[in-house]
């Protein structure tokens, strides 16, 4: 069964907090902050890796903790990722995110996941997210440089016009939807 919903959520608009600040708090935050550069994040770990620190300087928004985690610094969250080498310290943030509904990824640990984190293809407006369902985290990636390879720089010259045209369009719903319909069939 392949269930998952995915939906794109406007970070910026949301209160993160990171646990763990090795190499998987890094890959975590810098998947976060090279969507949403400004997004408010909080990073806490006793121990924080110098990239994290590095990261900090380029984003006022990131603030860092150097402390071991607490259940106290999940007031005021709406998302929490865990990554921590310590699998006890992973396994309570999770438990005292469920108890607070507080939506919880658990790095590398599906089980204990609310959401994964997807691949992300970006040409400008564009993006597009691949799940492989957590079979292989690998082919999302091999994935992901394909789809970079191929899908064309003019692409956002395309979605511009599009928009242009969409903003111009008279008539009512369904004549704009139909218009639309028509203008994009050379895309297929
Ligand atoms: C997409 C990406 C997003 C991101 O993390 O930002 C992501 N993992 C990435 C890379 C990656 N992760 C791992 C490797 C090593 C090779 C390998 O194992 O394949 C590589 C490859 C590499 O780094 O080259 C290790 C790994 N990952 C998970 C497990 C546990 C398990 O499967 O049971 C283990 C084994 C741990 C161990 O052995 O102990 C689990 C998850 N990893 C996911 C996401 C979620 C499912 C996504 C999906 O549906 O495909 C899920 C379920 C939960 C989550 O973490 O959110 C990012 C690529 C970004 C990019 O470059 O585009
Ligand atoms: N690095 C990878 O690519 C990778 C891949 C697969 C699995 N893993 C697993 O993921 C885990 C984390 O890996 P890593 O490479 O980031 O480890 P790491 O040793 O680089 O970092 C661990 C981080 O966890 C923090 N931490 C420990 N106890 C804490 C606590 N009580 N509260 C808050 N933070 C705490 C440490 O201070 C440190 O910042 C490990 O168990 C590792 O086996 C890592």
């Amino acid at each position: 069964m392949n269930t998952l919903f995915p939906i794109f959520v406007k970070i910026e608009n949301l209160n993160t907090l990171v646990v763990g600040g090795g190499y998987v708090g890094l890959e975590k935050l810098t998947a976060l902050l090279s969507n949403a550069p400004d997004a408010p994040v909080t990073l806490v770990a006793p121990e924080i890796r110098d990239e994290i620190r590095e990261l900090a300087q380029q984003h006022p928004n990131l603030t860092l903790i150097q402390e071991r985690y607490q259940a106290e610094y999940l007031q005021g969250r709406d998302l929490v990722i865990v990554g921590t080498n310590d699998k006890a310290v992973n396994r309570q943030v999770q438990q005292d995110c469920k108890a607070r509904q507080l939506l919880v990824n658990v790095a590398d640990t599906p089980d204990l996941c609310d959401f994964y984190l997807s691949s992300v293809v970006k040409k400008g407006d564009l993006k597009v997210a691949i799940s492989t369902n957590g079979k292989s985290p690998t082919f999302a990636k091999r994935f992901r440089e394909v789809l970079e390879e191929i899908l064309p720089d003019s692409l956002q010259e395309t979605l511009d016009n599009l928009t242009a045209i969409r903003n111009q369009l008279k008539g009512d719903f369904v004549q704009k939807m139909e218009k639309l319909n028509e203008i994009t069939k050379v895309l297929r």
